[in-house]
């Protein structure tokens, strides 16, 4: 049901959100509002001096936000949508505008401005309706903005970096969220609560409500209260029996009367579909079918990666899809059409030149750049794909599915599933690798480790880790423990560098052997590939080789307790269940396993993305 029948005016038209904010997604579906997400690349750095004041700015900036995804996808030869949505938030707080934080230490510098004051929340909106003619995009916009007051309790400096530590207020503006932890720090709200959250819905309801239902010379003549949402009599009222044209309406006086000239059967039938529409209609299920779209989408990326698009790109760009098609030795028609989908999920730009890598594509798909994921996508093609097609019988029986992959018994998961030969290791280790490296620096920065002058890092397969955690500390010496036939081929993963001399491999089975001495030891994402008693076979094998003092330093991504948030964390869990013997676990699970192991003083980092880290001491037992 759409409460705001102006909302219904849009029902008919492609609505596309200018942003990547998931709150606004979440309160305009909610409003039972229709909208594809195109994510904006309108990057937020107008010069702020030279606005009057900050609304002007946050209002600009949403306008540019809406227009730039108008241009983008009026030029991509993508159908020119109807209307644009941009929105920008913004904090004010003794003259200064706070933007997201870039950083830990930006969020804290907001933060305690903040606190025990009170500050303004700015949203400004725009909503550009567009239309094409001749090929020329023609845009008119509608801009407003909302103000919320809000008032912080005075902050502790525990608070504020446990608060900090949380991870929660890198992608908000003033480094806070109301709608979630961030709302225990605040005293009162004077205002819309939506506009704080990034969207103000009643202000938006309104300026539609004046786009679509300006009001008629003789409701001008009448005491008229135009910020209010009309009530439902007066819609009905106002309906409007086209279902919506492409632009909002022109009302010119006379309207109401030419509606009046339609024929008695026909205003019947046609008042009678109208209420059916908005009786009946539910919100139409957009989140849904893009969830269903979903799995196309991964398809995608992992073809264009298997068939090394993005590297062909790198080398050489802009390229028509026949000369990309040659390369890759594929049809023409089925390479523009990857590289289209390729194009519309931001991973290539389209102009009429050609196909170019976007900075992502360069950065992350390339398979020779630094921080390359290409093999990781390559195992999540080659590998767990697969895996995932048994998603069902990995429900029912509770197990992993690579027995029906492979089509024969898998009684050691590494050695007869993901090492059962040269390639299919070496294409998991650099799977891992890639994953490793991009993590690796905020793992080994979580924590303060300089007390410590040896490590050794359980499972580190190419060292990607032990290399960060070098460069980190000085003095410390890594040692990588990880099996055979992996330490033989992680030494092609080590480039040399003033830390390969602390680096050192050593061969081992940890379930088995004895583990290297260290002050230190490292499970980084090992402990979620085994099961309950695997993890304390393995954790009382760590507690038995360290000393009082000893330092556990635990990686995983940390499930809440009540297992409902962290979808990164939920999906980590099918992962698991489909590919391993293991599962993620909470952080109380961890914290008891850590505990009945004898570490204690447990400390936990969120890190960027999905990943949790942990320190824990072993104490005298
Ligand atoms: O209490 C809350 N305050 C603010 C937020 C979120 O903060 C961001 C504000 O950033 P911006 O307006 O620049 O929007 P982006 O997230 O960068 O997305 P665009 O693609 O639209 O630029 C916004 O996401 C608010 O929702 C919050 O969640 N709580």
């Amino acid at each position: 049901m759409v409460l705001c029948p102006v909302i219904g005016k849009l029902l008919h038209k492609r609505v596309v959100l200018a942003s990547a904010s998931p709150r606004r997604q979440e309160i305009l579906s909610n409003a039972g509002l229709r909208f594809e997400v195109v994510p904006s690349r309108f990057k937020e750095k107008l010069d702020k001096a030279s606005f009057a004041t900050p609304y002007e700015y946050a209002m600009e900036t949403a306008k540019q936000k809406a227009l730039e995804v108008a241009t983008r996808m009026h030029q991509k030869d993508l159908r020119t949508p109807d209307v644009v949505i941009g929105a920008d938030t913004i904090v004010t707080v003794g003259g200064l505008i706070l933007e997201k934080p870039v950083d830990k230490q930006d969020a804290y510098r907001m933060l305690s401005r903040l606190s025990g004051k009170e500050h303004s929340v700015f949203t400004g909106v725009a909503i550009v309706h567009c239309s094409s003619n001749d090929r020329q995009l023609h845009t008119r916009v509608s801009e407003f903005y909302e103000e919320t007051t809000v008032k912080f309790s005075e902050l502790s400096e525990e608070l504020l970096w446990e608060y900090i530590h949380s991870g929660e207020p890198m992608d908000k503006a003033g480094g806070y969220g109301i709608q979630a932890l961030g709302g225990m720090l605040v005293e009162s709200v004077h205002g819309d609560f939506l506009n704080v959250v990034g969207f103000p819905l009643n202000h938006f309801c309104k300026q539609l409500v004046e786009l679509y239902y300006p009001p008629r010379p003789e409701d001008l003549r009448q005491p008229v209260q135009h910020d209010c949402i009309p009530a439902v009599d007066t819609f009905e009222d106002l309906s409007d029996v086209e279902g919506g044209g492409s632009e909002p309406a022109q009302r010119e006086t006379g309207s109401r009367d030419e509606k009046a000239e339609v024929g008695a059967a026909g205003q019947a039938t046609a008042e009678a579909e109208c209420h059916r529409t908005r009786a009946t209609l539910p919100p139409f299920p957009t989140r849904l079918l893009e969830l269903l779209d979903g799995f196309k989408l991964s398809k995608a990326l992992l073809t264009a990666c298997k068939l090394k698009v993005f590297d062909w790109l790198k080398r050489e760009a802009p390229q028509k899809a026949p000369d990309i098609a040659s390369k890759v030795d594929a049809s023409a028609c089925g390479t523009e059409k990857l590289l289209d989908v390729c194009a519309a999920m931001g991973l290539l730009e389209k102009t009429e030149q050609g196909y170019s890598n976007t900075e992502t594509a360069n950065l992350y798909l390339a398979s020779d750049s630094e921080y390359s994921l290409h093999g990781f996508m390559l195992q999540n093609d080659d590998v767990i794909w697969n895996l995932f097609t048994y998603l069902e019988f990995a429900i029912r029986e509770g197990r992993n599915q690579h027995h029906r992959v492979l089509g024969k018994k898998v009684e050691d998961l590494f050695q007869d599933a993901y090492y059962r030969s040269p390639e299919t290791q070496l294409r998991f280790m650099q799977a891992m690798h890639g994953v490793a490296k991009l993590t690796a620096r905020q793992v080994a920065t979580a924590f303060d480790l300089s007390r410590f002058s040896s490590a050794c890092d359980m499972g580190g397969c190419t060292g990607a880790l032990a290399r960060e955690l070098a460069r980190e500390y000085p003095r410390l010496q890594v040692t990588v423990f990880d099996l055979p036939d992996v330490v033989e081929l992680a030494v092609h993963f080590q480039p040399a560098g003033p830390q390969a001399a602390q680096i050192h491999f050593a061969a081992g089975d940890f379930f088995r052997d004895p583990l290297p001495s260290a002050e230190l030891y490292v499970l980084c994402r090992i402990l979620h590939n085994w099961s309950d008693d695997k993890v304390h076979k393995l954790l009382s094998k760590v507690a038995e080789s360290c000393k009082p003092g000893a330092g556990l330093l635990l990686v995983e991504t940390l499930l809440d307790e009540e297992k409902r948030e962290a979808q990164g964390g939920l999906i980590q869990s099918l992962n698991m269940l489909v590919q391993t013997e293991g599962r993620q676990r909470s952080r109380g699970e961890y914290q008891c396993l850590l505990e009945l192991h004898g570490f204690h003083q447990v400390q936990v980092v969120h890190l960027e993305g999905v990943l949790d880290a942990m320190l824990a001491t072993r104490v005298a037992p």
